[in-house]
Order: C-alpha cells, then structure tokens, then sequence
C-alpha cells in the first residue's frame, strides 16, 4: 500500500533534469579516475618515502602518473612536479622567477664586471585576461615593490595578446612572461608558441638574464593538443579539475633546477625532490595519471565531439535567437577552444545572472567561477576584448563537455527560449 501511495505521489511529481554545461570551471570525474582514486585509498596508504611494500606501492603509482602526465604534456617525467592544484603552480612560476633574479642580481653585485640587467627590480610581463591565479599574485609583487609588472591588453579585435604587444614590453630587467594558452571565459587561443620563438630569439642575443617562459595551460589541456617542448615554455601549468580529473594539479618544468630555476615556497620532508616538499598525495596523484592517461588516449575523440557539440549550439541558438544573439567568444583570426561558448542575448532585462537564475534546467556561469561573487558586474575579461558593457552585462558562458549530447543543446536552447520569453513578458 505504501509503496502504490509512493508511485501516485512521483507520478504527480516533475522531476527536473538539470543540463551541466559548465566544463570551464570544473568537471566530473572519469569512472576510470574514481577507480584509480579508490584503489589507491584501499592498496597505496602507505607513506612513498617508506622502505616496505605498502610505501613501494604508493611510489610506484606515483612514479607511474608521473609518467602520464608527462607524457600528456609532451615532456619527461622528471620535469613534472605534483602540486596542490593550479593556483599553487602558478604562484611557484612567479615566486621563483623573482627569486630568479635577486639571486642573479646578487651574482652581479659580487662581480662587479656582470652586467646581466638584474639592477633594480625584477620585471614580468603578463597579459590583462589572466587567471586570478596569475593576475592576483603579480598585482601582489607589484603592490609589495617586489616587481614590476606589465599586464598587456589584448587586442580588442582579436581577444588575444599580440606577440609584438608582449615584445615591446620587454626591458633589460624583464624576467618572466607568463600568457595563458587558452582563457577560460572566451576560450581564445593565445600565440603562447610565436611568443616563445620570439623571446628564445631574444634571449640569445641578451647579456641580461634569460627571459623565463611560462603559460598557464588550464583550459587548454583535455581540449586541444598541448606539448611543451613544440610550445618552448620553460615553465607549463596542469590544472587536473578541468579534464576530468580530482582536484590536484602539476607543474611542467622544462629541466627542473637544472636548465630550469624552480625555488620551492615550501621546506619540508624533500618530497618532490625538494622543489614541492610534502607527503605525497597519492590517491589524488593516481587520479591525476589515469585522467592523463585517458586525455593521451582520447585526446581527438574528445575534440572532435565536444566541438561538433559546441558549433550545433551555436547553431541552435542563432535559430530560436536570430540577431538577439552575440557571440562573445567569436573573433576574426583567433583560434578558439572547442567546447567554449561565450553568449550574450541581447535585451534590457538578460542579464547573464537573471537569465542563469531562472533557467530551469540549465547550469552555466556568466564568466570565471572565482568572479561569481563579483556581484552581477559584467566581466572584466570580456570588457578587455573588446566586448560593449550592456552586451558583456548579458554574457552567458556555455561550456560542454565529452558527454554533452544535441539532446541536452535542444533542451538548454529551449530551456533559454522559455526563460527569455518569461524575462521579457515581466518586465
Ligand atoms: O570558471 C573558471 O573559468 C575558472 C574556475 Se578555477
């Protein structure tokens, strides 16, 4: 009897399906990652520094992941270091690039013959649509005197930074320039790879210290193709939540210590061979791996889909929405990510925020998860390319992922019809 008042009550019941179309600012895990992650809690809890079989486990899914995601990344094992996440990577570039250069600058100071630049401050050079994970920090160095910084705008034709821009920026205490290889709101692809040409170029015809290369390839990995080496950045941001693995993240360093400065923030137990001491995360680290893994093995499968995925999105919305609808994430000339789509529909009363708030079915953000306190303000990512406020002020930020169907796309687009059309009759 019960059971028969149960099956009337959810037959009364609409259950609403939500559609996740958020992949920027993180993703679900792989069941093959979980698996990964649960047998290492179960087999590997040993400490990887300990001498019996329980450590000898946990090491060797260490070492194994290791190799994953650097194979990932196009680099060797030994350039990999684990890390907390991307923001603690990210930090780790800047941090040791001042370090850098006030160890140079002291070099210099005992040989008075070494003119190597490192007089005054150190200099970096980054771009104005970074990460807060890279834009915060340096705007930290330079509120302390402990840098200077340039943050070059991107091009408001183009959403991406001009290599010449980057060139022009560079003075005889520059030590580092960092530009993201993809950003994660309009998912345009930078020239991280001509940048690199160019400055290598530089450097060898420099007396002053080398120019450090760094590029933050978040959005980038599990989307395109991304290799280091091919790119010729010193320095490579892995951030793990955003292809479909647990929340930890590496850094590629290009010959760590060795061709490569990397000086730790942390002192420890000389776990990741001094650079990021700290007991092993190995559960997070077999996740990590095994994610990388599938990326190595999937990579153009993944690609493939989720951009047939996006271009029926765009697609559909330009049909229901006509010349209601901007593309934010479409510029002359810029490649863009595959799953990325950047919209504003346009009218006085579609806010981004007020369309995502009274959506039914559909989960999306307006920009950068780590803005969705910025209190309903229109993204300074999208105003810096170029993008007018009233239309950045109705941005939506689609983000698929490798299980996105046309299903869900025809159920988000009709999801957004309705809203608008109930958003425009009450107002
Ligand atoms: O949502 C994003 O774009 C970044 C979150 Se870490």
């Amino acid at each position: 009897e019960l059971l028969e008042t149960v099956a009337k009550e959810l037959n009364n019941v609409n259950v609403i399906i939500k559609i996740y179309m958020d992949y920027n600012a993180t993703t679900p895990l792989e069941p093959e990652v979980i698996q990964a992650i649960t047998e290492a809690l179960r087999d590997a809890w040993g400490n990887p520094s300990s001498n019996y079989i329980a450590g000898a486990k946990a090491k060797a899914i260490i070492s194994r992941s290791r190799e994953n995601v650097a194979r990932m990344v196009g680099g060797k094992a030994e350039d990999i270091i684990f890390t907390s996440g991307g923001t603690e990577a990210n930090n780790l570039v800047l941090q040791t690039a001042v370090e850098y250069f006030r160890r140079n600058q002291r070099a210099a100071e005992r040989d008075e013959g070494n003119h190597n630049g490192c007089t005054g401050l150190p200099h970096i050079i980054t771009s104005n649509v970074e990460h807060d994970s890279v834009k915060l920090p340096a705007e930290h160095l330079q509120r302390d005197g402990k840098a200077e910084v340039t943050f070059v705008p991107v091009s408001k034709v183009t959403a991406c930074v001009e290599v010449e821009d980057i060139i022009a920026a560079v003075r005889p205490n520059t030590c580092l320039i960092s530009v993201m290889l993809a950003n994660n709101e309009t998912g345009v692809i930078m020239p991280v790879q001509e940048i690199c040409q160019r400055i290598k170029s530089l450097n060898k015809q420099r007396e002053q210290l080398r120019i450090l290369l760094h590029t933050d390839a978040a959005q980038a990995l599990g989307k395109i193709r991304v290799d280091a080496c091919e790119l010729g950045v010193d320095y490579l941001t892995i951030v793990g939540h955003k292809f479909y693995a647990p929340r930890i993240g590496a850094l590629y360093v290009n010959g760590p210590g060795a061709r490569t400065p990397l000086c730790p923030m942390l002192f420890g137990g000389g776990q990741e061979r001094n650079f990021r001491p700290g007991t092993e995360n190995t559960p997070m680290i077999a996740g990590l791996g095994k994610a990388a893994e599938l990326v190595t093995s999937n990579l153009p499968d993944y690609e493939s889909h989720m951009r047939s995925t996006k271009l029926y999105l765009e697609k559909r919305l330009k049909a229901v929405f006509k010349d209601k609808i901007h593309f934010n994430s479409h510029y002359p000339s810029s490649d863009i990510l595959p799953n990325t789509c950047n919209v504003s529909i346009l009218g006085p009363t579609l806010q981004g925020w007020r369309v995502l708030s009274s959506c039914t079915r559909l989960l999306a953000s307006v920009g950068a998860a780590c803005h969705s306190d910025s209190e309903n303000r229109p993204s300074h990512i999208l105003l810096s390319c170029g993008v007018p406020t009233e239309v950045a002020g109705n941005a939506l930020r689609l983000s698929v992922g490798r299980g996105t169907t046309k299903e869900d796309v025809d159920a988000v687009v009709e999801d957004l019809r309705k809203t608008v059309q109930l958003l425009e009759e009450i107002n």
